[in-house]
C-alpha cells in the first residue's frame, strides 16, 4: 500500500480536537440543519476539514478528511466541505493560521442580513475586542466585512481575498448564511468566533434598544 502524504497521527488528532469543538458549538445551537464546517491544519500542504452534509451534532472522527490546499480531496472518496475554498485560502495566504471555523448561528445569520447593505459591522469600544489577537485595548474598532452570499466559491474566495489585502482580519460575515473565524490554532479560532457571537449579539440588541 501506497504511504499517506500527510501524518495520520496527526490526522487523529486534529480530528479529535475538530470533534471535540464542533460537538460543543452545535450544542450552542451554532450548527443548525447540517450547517456549518471546521477544519485544522495537518502540515504545509494538507488540511483536516469536515465531510460535507454531516450533522455537526452528531460528527465522529470518521468524519473528518483530508483535503490538499487547493481544495482536492486526499486518499480519500469522501467530498469535503463544499467550502473548503474558504478555509484552504487562509492556510494558503497564512502558514501561522492552524484553524478555520465557520458556523450559522441565528445571531450570526441576522446580524449579516441587517448589515449587509453597509457592507460591515462596526465594533468599537468594546472590552472584548482584546479578544482578538494582537488587540491591547477595548480604544479600538474593527469593521467586520459582510459580505453577498453565492454558491461560487471561487469568487467568494476573490472577494474574501480582496478584503485581507486591504485590512487586519479575524473573521467575515457572508450575507443571510453565517461567519468565518480562524487563529493559529483551535483554541485561538474558538475565542474569535465567540468573541465575534458576543459582540454582534451586543450589536443586536442595541439595535433593537434604539429603535
Ligand atoms: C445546509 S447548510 C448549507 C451549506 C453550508 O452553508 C454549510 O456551511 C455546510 O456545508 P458543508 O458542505 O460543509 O456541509
Ligand atoms: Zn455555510
Amino acid at each position: 500500500m501506497d504511504t499517506l502524504p500527510y501524518d495520520p497521527a496527526e490526522l487523529a488528532n486534529r480530528a479529535d480536537e475538530i470533534v471535540a469543538a464542533t460537538r460543543e458549538l452545535s450544542a450552542l445551537g451554532w450548527t443548525p440543519a447540517t450547517s456549518s464546517n471546521f477544519s485544522m491544519r495537518l502540515d504545509a500542504r494538507h488540511a483536516a476539514i469536515t465531510v460535507s452534509g454531516r450533522d455537526k451534532g452528531r460528527l465522529m472522527a470518521t468524519d473528518i478528511m483530508v483535503v490538499d490546499m487547493a481544495g482536492k480531496a486526499v486518499a480519500t472518496e469522501h467530498r469535503p466541505s463544499a467550502e473548503t475554498l474558504l478555509h484552504t485560502q487562509l492556510y494558503s495566504r497564512y502558514p501561522d493560521v492552524g484553524c478555520v471555523l465557520h458556523t450559522h448561528s441565528h445571531v450570526q445569520t441576522v446580524a449579516s442580513r441587517l448589515y449587509a447593505a453597509q457592507g460591515h459591522v462596526h465594533l468599537e469600544g468594546y472590552e472584548l475586542l482584546k479578544a482578538l489577537a494582537g488587540n491591547q485595548t477595548h480604544e479600538m474598532a474593527v469593521d467586520v466585512p459582510v459580505l453577498a452570499n453565492t454558491q461560487d466559491m471561487d469568487e467568494l474566495a476573490g472577494w474574501v481575498d480582496t478584503l485581507l489585502d486591504r485590512q487586519p482580519m479575524w473573521g467575515y460575515l457572508i450575507n443571510g448564511h453565517g461567519l468565518y473565524a480562524w487563529g493559529k490554532d483551535m483554541a485561538e479560532a474558538r475565542r474569535h468566533l465567540e468573541a465575534f457571537e458576543f459582540l454582534l449579539s451586543c450589536e443586536l440588541d442595541l439595535r433593537r434598544l434604539q429603535a
